[in-house]
């Protein structure tokens, strides 16, 4: 965000205007469908700009500040309602200064003298959504959402089905009118059951409708135009305030909310009244630490003028009351338990250690795992389950550990595992590394099964409808073990048919998709083997220069020898001599971009037989065309050409790159059956063979002529 004392005012306006656009944009999306598209912590990192440019330029303020809105106005199929007494947002502070010149507004304002006391209360501020409940007579008659705050939506079937909320106000002097306010929320672990329920009931779970958050579930649950949906939702409900009223039943808001409480509503028992910023900030501190313990999402503490009088006389500005304010949590991090540290096998053997937490709510988003990378974070961080921890996620980075809150507690460290977890294979560190890893290899289950996944998967052969479920179930059955054994799954085609959840028409699907993939791109089936440094672009490479798959083997074979053969020179230290080698490898390879790390892998896997046995197995079900560089029509197509001496726009790799896709093969040496040499400064011997040979010569202009002929 740039600062606002640097722009223009021109720029001040326009920066306003699309603030504006876009925070109600997010409203409508938040508020009116239930479908956030970005984090609350960026919310209101806008909303933070917006106020901080509407500080610098007060002149500027819009009609349409967003601080002058209230939610979104509702679009659903419910019936409107029009509120006698608006329902409004909440001022928020993060800093506990805010807070403490928050108390100085309310005693300037009501000409207080500078320490007179201020009864506040003090209580947590659920992440539900706010609801109004009409008593008349003590019998519930309505129920609205709060929408823009001038008009919501009627959800009185839906609330009736909200055990919490009693249908009739039960107790002492319960007036004939009042109107009940507070959150309608769900619980943390209901959450989490509904949307497993959710995806349990869906057709394909992949596409099922899960919810982010408590909140979302929570909205969507109750605005619901079929209030047998609602009803199958575990929805509960606390009060918070009141709005139109035929009598106030005492003269403070602690007394009024005890009031609520004693006709029957359910009211929070983390509710408290204190007369300093000291007890307040306790409080506050005390319900952020027992945040990720209690049942339900909160994102801070609301605290209210006790005296209902001074309450009376604040009055309210743009959407807020003065005499209340959110004390929220940072909405980037909360404290939780690690319960415990499980080890995840990767397809290459690396062990990854996640810890498992507490659920708990980040930036909207419920956080129950986290990763911890290595041995060496865990003990950076100190870490042992049962630990106090305090977790980040900033926009949408994977959730971190950023603080031990118990580190200092005396408790044995974590021992990280010698052994795979799954196949007890020796787990190692390699020298220089700082991940450990099985050594199980292709025998580790867990690694066969990650290696299946990746030859499946999207960006290496990429076979549709044969997801994780499917692997574990034909793994467990012991249908597949290797990559051939997919294109062998035909077999099991009757024994398939007559396993539960497998159709004709699926059944005939995925193996229609798997030999559809019968002669797959050799470069994604190199990627798909998961052979360690070769990604996708690597594999690319490799086979542009090498075309087949039995080029690559070969080069495998090469690199194996070259390895063979290689000795430190007498004297030589270790170091020097395992540069020298790499750096012959990396010139055997001859690919730009592709190190000695590539080659050391490929001849790795190679080496080990049964990699070799998977291989030609593979290869027996398969045939990949060669891989031919799509080729435009050109002077040289057809032709080989020969590069040789320095040249000045270009590295050699591109200059074949070029002399490929046009069609042309580029040699390393002239022969008789050179047809074309070009010849940068320096060139020497190829030179002088191709002019004792009769062939033609051209300088690097002139090649770059003919590749621009060709278009
Ligand atoms: N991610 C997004 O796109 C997006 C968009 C809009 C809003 N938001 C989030 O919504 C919030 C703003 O919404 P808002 O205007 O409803 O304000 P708010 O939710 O911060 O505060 C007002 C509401 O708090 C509720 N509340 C809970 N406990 C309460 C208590 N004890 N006493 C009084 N009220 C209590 C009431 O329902 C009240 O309406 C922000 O936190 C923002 O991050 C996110
Ligand atoms: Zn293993």
């Amino acid at each position: 965000m740039t600062d606002p004392t640097q722009m223009t005012e021109a720029e001040a306006a326009n920066r306003l205007m699309r603030l504006a656009r876009e925070i109600a944009r997010h409203n409508r999306l938040y508020h009116d469908q239930d479908e956030p598209e970005i984090a609350d912590a960026d919310y209101d990192a806008l909303v933070r700009e917006n106020n901080a440019l509407e500080a610098a330029f007060p002149h500027l303020i819009r009609s349409d500040s967003p601080n002058a809105q209230v939610g979104a106005a509702p679009t659903s199929a419910l019936r409107k309602v029009q509120h006698a007494v608006r329902m409004m947002s909440l001022d928020n502070g993060f800093a506990d200064e805010d807070i403490a010149e928050f108390i100085a507004r309310v005693r300037r304002f009501l000409a207080l003298p500078e320490d007179a006391p201020v009864a506040l209360t003090a209580e947590p501020k659920i992440d539900g959504l706010s609801c109004s409940l009409h008593y008349e007579k003590g019998e519930l008659v309505l129920a609205a959402t709060r929408g823009d705050g001038t008009t919501g939506e009627d959800v009185t079937a839906n609330v009736r089905t909200i055990p919490d909320i009693p249908q009739r106000l039960t107790g002492q002097a319960v007036p004939d009118l009042f109107e009940v306010r507070g959150e309608v929320y769900m619980a943390k672990a209901d959450f989490v059951a509904l949307n497993a329920r959710l995806a349990a009931e869906a057709d394909d779970p992949e596409k099922a409708r899960q919810f982010a958050n408590p909140r979302n579930a929570a909205a969507g649950s109750l605005r619901q135009k079929d209030a047998a949906v609602t009803a199958s939702r575990p929805l509960r409900f606390l009060a918070h305030g009141w709005g139109e009223v035929s009598a106030v039943p005492a003269e403070t808001q602690l007394g009024v909310m005890q009031a609520i409480a004693g006709w029957g509503l359910p009211v929070s028992d983390r509710l408290t009244c204190v007369d300093t910023l000291e007890a307040l900030i306790a409080h506050y501190r005390a319900i952020e630490a027992a945040r990720a313990d209690l049942p339900f999402d909160i994102d801070g503490v609301v605290y209210k003028v006790d005296r209902l009088d001074w309450q009376q006389r604040l009055g309210f500005v743009a959407k807020a009351p003065r005499w209340a304010i959110a004390h929220k949590f940072p909405a980037e991090r909360a404290q939780t338990t690690l319960e415990s540290i499980d080890i995840q096998v990767g397809r290459t053997g690396k062990l990854t250690p996640v810890g498992r937490l507490t659920p708990v709510t980040v930036g909207g988003v419920v956080v129950s795992n986290v990763t911890l990378h290595n041995a060496d974070e865990i003990e950076r961080l100190g870490v042992r389950p049962g630990d106090r921890i305090v977790v980040q996620r900033a926009g949408d980075v994977i959730p971190q550990v950023v603080d031990n809150l118990t580190r200092d507690e005396p408790r044995t460290p974590f021992a990280f595992p010698d052994h795979c977890p799954v196949c007890h294979s020796e787990a190692v560190r390699e020298e220089g590394e700082v991940d450990i890893r099985c050594t199980g290899g292709l025998i580790c289950p867990a690694q066969r099964f990650e290696r299946l996944r990746h030859f499946v998967s999207r960006a290496a052969l990429d076979i549709e409808g044969l997801g994780e479920k499917s692997i574990q179930e034909f793994l467990d059955l012991g249908w597949i073990a290797e990559p051939a054994d997919i294109f062998r799954l035909k077999s099991h085609r009757a024994d398939l048919l007559g396993r539960e959840g497998w159709k004709e028409k699926s059944v005939d699907n995925l193996l229609a998709a798997i030999e559809a993939k019968r002669q797959p791109d050799a470069a994604r089936l190199l990627f798909g083997l998961g052979i360690r440094h070769i990604g996708a672009v690597t594999a690319r490479d490799l086979l542009r220069r090498y075309m087949t798959l039995e080029g690559i083997s070969a080069l495998a074979a090469g690199i194996i020898a070259l390895r063979d053969a290689a000795a430190p020179a007498e004297g030589e230290e270790e170091s020097r001599f395992r540069n020298r080698l790499d750096k012959a490898i990396a010139e055997y390879i001859g690919v730009e971009n592709v190190g000695s790390a590539v080659g050391h892998a490929l001849a790795d896997f190679f080496h080990e037989p049964h990699n070799v046995d998977v291989w030609n197995d593979l290869l027996r079900e398969v045939s990949p065309p060669d891989y031919l560089v799509e080729t435009t029509a050109s002077a040289v197509t057809g032709k080989t050409v020969v590069f040789t001496g320095k040249l000045e726009t270009m590295s050699r790799d591109e200059a074949k790159a070029q002399a490929e896709r046009l069609g042309a093969k580029a040699a390393g040496s002239v022969s008789a059956r050179t047809d074309l040499v070009v010849a940068g400064p320096g060139a020497g011997s190829k030179l002088k063979q191709a002019a004792a040979l009769g062939i033609d010569v051209i300088d690097e202009a002139a090649w770059a002529e003919i590749v621009k002929a060709a278009g």
